[in-house]
């Protein structure tokens, strides 16, 4: 159900009366404009109630209903036309009247504020209809430019002609800085070109207003200025915003206010520009708004945190019979109208801003707040007729307006109401503050035409006509001679001021003629720039497209950096993933370390045991085998030093150490021993069978059949016969030049077999004493023969070999290496 419609008793029923205008002093006068709602189906909080009157209802319960009332409420559907000739168009006549006007536009952020002062270029705002209309209305009473020029303090000073085009000149030659553009790239070029076509193409307000005075010459001037964070900035200044595009200052330098001689407030050095027409002038705000966003770029602003003053200022005085302008300053007459486009005035809670936004918010809170205290304090002076000071200079905003409040001109302001629900709180503020405005009176500014008009000065220097005395009585004769003295009077001014004049033509004319011989040679100079511009214009052409091939290709790059830089975090964070992954390896790893050192250390530990069980075993056994060497040792020796003729004890002895060696049966003999049989046959010296000779002898006489033994090795015969020599398996003990001590004891035979020693370099002998000490020093090889009868009849011989090595008591020992083995059958028929 449409709230709006619903018929309620409201409980502020009766909107309040405005404050009557006195015959001084005149009221701010309060519009308000409401927005078309972007969404229609949003829920409202504001309706036009009638022409005068807003009611508000509360969208929450309980349910509220305020009524304000202003000046006009222009409804949603209100164009920008009806707007502008309802409250800018009276402002514009003032202006031309030569009276000072200010508008402001006050309301929350996006309630149409800056769509109601500059609109867009198919719905023009105030502004752009203001310049239109005050060029309309001039038309051909434009002063020649620079006629006037700003005197840096607030004034103007009124040039002569030859000054005037001179500074014409000047300005054809040398561009002056306020149009130059500052250096930009194609692409924001082309934008601003699309921009500005746009605007080119708008459609222009053709309402002109009635000059007051077509003696007067006018000239136009515009200045802009924006106050943000309680800084003023100039947004003409063009070497500010080159030297920021060229980065030769990190933000733009503020202005000061300052008091001018009439104490009214004007920013110091800020920059005015003069316009001949409202194109020239909407390019120059159009720059303005653009340096608005170099600025802002710069400062780390947003173009609605800030308060934007657009200043036009009219300056005319009377012209003369040629229409030029009269060098005379006391009938100039300077009027300003100021359109101002505030900052939103939502409250920082609502927009939940921080740091530097934060920062803005409060500067705008305080710089609106400044000026709802001013009201406030106007407002409480006026009902009480008290003289409290009014706080203008807490704040740039206020200040900056002081004059208008005191007196200047008319203050006119709209406020911009978004209906939509949501801004209910704010919009009850922005209405409560407009309310309380409109109730401040403003002195009714003087009218300066009317005083110039009524001078005393003006009728001295223009009046020409005769005084009223002079006309009293045709017919008094002593009016004649009055009449005669008077007009002499005026011939002999008439003639001063003829010969002044001619004077001045004179002057005039040799300044033209200066000017004409100067102008030629500026002419041919100009040529020359003119070529020289043109081959520039094709380096800038050609600059321009490699510029915009560069901006393309930064393009391109910007957006290879941000996918190299996107891959880059990726990689960056497998590296993280991966380090961690690293630490934690790391960690296992050196837990793992720490495990395997124990590991190592016990299993050292064990094996060090295991190797100390076995050395102290190895030792043992070592001992033993050394023991059981030097037995056999002693038994060789025993042997060495008997007639071998009892070999019992040896076999008595191998019995001993091995009771459990096979029989002499299962032994074979090897005549090349392998390492094994080398081994047992070091064994089988140790195991030489004991027999007596006469066994022996008796095995020799008695030799088995030959091929008898093999065939019935289970009923050995021993055979008597000696053993057969077999020619044909001879070796030599040693090839070497050794020489050996071949020992044969007393007995031995040479049985012709491979075991019976050939050898070259020998001593033979039967009993080792036959030796001498330097004999066995002689030798180092030693074997000694030794024949045993096996229970078959077969006979075993023994090689047994070793090395002469001399001994720790200065004698020599046999250190036994080898024993060779042979068994064989006794030789039948021997
Ligand atoms: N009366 C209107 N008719 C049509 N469109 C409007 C009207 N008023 C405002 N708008 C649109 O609403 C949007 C916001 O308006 P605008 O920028 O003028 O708000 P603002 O009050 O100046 O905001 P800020 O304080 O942020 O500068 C713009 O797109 C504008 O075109």
């Amino acid at each position: 159900m449409n709230r709006q419609n619903k018929a309620k008793t409201p409980k502020k029923a009766a909107p309040p009366t405005k404050p009557k205008p006195s015959l001084s002093k005149d009221p701010v006068e309060v519009f308000c404009r409401l927005r078309p709602n972007a969404n229609v189906a949003d829920l409202t909080c504001v309706r036009r109630y009638n022409d005068t009157t807003i009611q508000l209802v509360s969208p929450s319960s309980p349910r509220i209903e305020l009524f304000y009332s202003f000046r006009y409420v222009f409804p949603e559907t209100a164009t920008q036309k009806e707007l502008f000739d309802c409250v800018a168009l009276p402002l514009v006549s003032d202006l031309l009247a030569g009276k000072n006007g200010l508008l402001f536009t006050y309301g929350i952020t996006s309630s149409g504020k800056t769509f109601t002062v500059t609109g867009n270029p198919q719905n023009n705002g105030i502004l752009p209809r203001c310049l239109d209309v005050i060029f309309n209305s001039i038309g051909d009473n434009q002063s020649r430019k620079y006629a006037f020029k700003p005197d840096g303090q607030n004034g103007f000073k009124i040039q002569s002609t030859p000054d005037a085009m001179l500074d014409l000149q000047k300005e054809k030659q040398y561009p002056r800085a306020a149009v130059a553009t500052p250096a930009r790239t194609p692409k924001i070029k082309r934008k601003e070109n699309d921009e500005n076509k746009e605007w080119e193409q708008r459609e222009k307000e053709t309402t002109s207003i009635e000059l007051p005075n077509f003696d007067h010459a006018y000239a136009v001037f515009i200045s802009y200025v924006e106050i943000y964070n309680n800084y003023i900035y100039d947004l003409l200044d063009d070497t500010m915003s080159d030297q920021l595009k060229l980065r030769q200052i990190q933000q733009p330098q503020s202005k000061m206010l300052r008091e001018d001689s009439r104490k009214r407030v004007y920013v110091s050095g800020g920059t005015e520009i003069e316009v001949k027409n409202s194109v020239e002038a909407f390019d120059v705000f159009m720059k303005g708004v653009r340096r608005r966003r170099i600025a802002h770029t710069a400062l780390n602003a947003e173009s609605s945190r800030s308060h934007s003053v657009f200043n036009i200022r009219i300056v005319q005085a009377p012209r003369d019979s040629v229409k030029e302008v009269i060098t005379d300053e006391r009938f100039m007459i300077v009027s300003q109208l100021s359109l101002v486009d505030l900052a939103g005035s939502e409250r920082t809670g609502r927009t939940q801003n921080t740091g530097e936004r934060l920062r803005e918010a409060g500067s705008i809170n305080n710089s609106l707040m400044t000026l709802r205290s001013c009201i406030d304090v106007l407002r409480e002076n006026q009902r009480a007729n008290s003289n409290k000071i009014v706080p203008y200079r807490d704040n740039k905003l206020t200040h900056l307006f002081k004059n208008f409040f005191e007196g200047e001109g008319k203050i006119r302001m709209i406020i911009c109401v978004n209906s939509g629900a949501d801004d209910f709180d704010e919009t009850m503020h922005v209405m409560k503050f407009a309310e309380a405005t409109q109730e401040v009176m403003v002195t009714r500014a003087t009218d300066p035409l009317k005083m110039i008009f009524e001078s005393k000065e003006r009728f001295e220097t223009f009046d020409l006509r005769i005084p009223s005395s002079l006309l009293d009585d045709p017919d008094d004769d002593k009016v004649f001679p009055e009449w005669i003295e008077y007009f002499e009077e005026r011939k002999k001014n008439s003639e001063i001021k003829f010969l002044t004049l001619h004077e001045q033509e004179q002057r005039f004319r040799s300044q033209l003629a200066d000017m004409e011989a100067e102008n030629m040679f500026l002419n041919k100079q100009v040529s020359v720039l003119k070529a020289d511009l043109e081959v520039r214009e094709n380096q800038l052409k050609t600059l321009e497209s490699k510029c915009s091939h560069a901006e393309r290709m930064s393009d391109n790059k910007a957006k290879r950096i941000e996918e190299l830089e996107k891959k880059h975090k990726d990689l960056q964070r497998e590296i993280d993933e991966m380090n961690r992954q690293l630490d934690a390896f790391e960690a296992e790893k050196r837990e793992m370390k720490i495990r395997m050192r124990e590991q190592l250390d016990h299993e050292r530990e064990r094996l060090k045991r295991i190797f100390e069980r076995l050395l102290s075993e190895k030792q043992a056994e070592l001992e033993r085998q050394q023991c059981l060497t030097k037995e056999k040792m002693h038994l060789v020796k025993e042997i060495l030093n008997s007639d071998n003729t009892d070999w019992e004890f040896l076999r008595e002895y191998r019995e001993s150490l091995y009771p459990n060696l096979p029989t002499e049966n299962a032994a074979t003999a090897s005549v090349c021993p392998t390492p094994e049989a080398r081994t047992q046959s070091t064994i089988s010296a140790a195991t030489v069978k004991r027999k007596s000779v006469a066994d022996f002898a008796q095995s020799i006489a008695t030799p088995p059949v030959h091929g008898e033994a093999s065939a019935e090795p289970t009923s050995p015969k021993i055979s008597s016969a000696p053993p057969v020599v077999n020619p044909r398996h001879r070796r030599s003990l040693s090839t070497g030049t050794e020489k050996w001590i071949d020992h044969r004891p007393p007995g031995t035979l040479d049985l012709g077999t491979v075991l019976r020693p050939k050898i070259k370099n020998k001593r033979s002998v039967t009993n080792l004493k036959e030796l001498g000490t330097n004999d066995l020093k002689q030798c180092s090889k030693y074997a000694l023969t030794h024949h045993e009868a096996v229970d078959n009849g077969e006979v075993e011989t023994y090689v047994f070999k070793g090395e002469v090595i001399p001994s720790v008591g200065g004698g020599s020992q046999v250190i036994f290496q080898d024993v060779e083995s042979l068994k064989q059958n006794s030789p039948p028929g021997r």
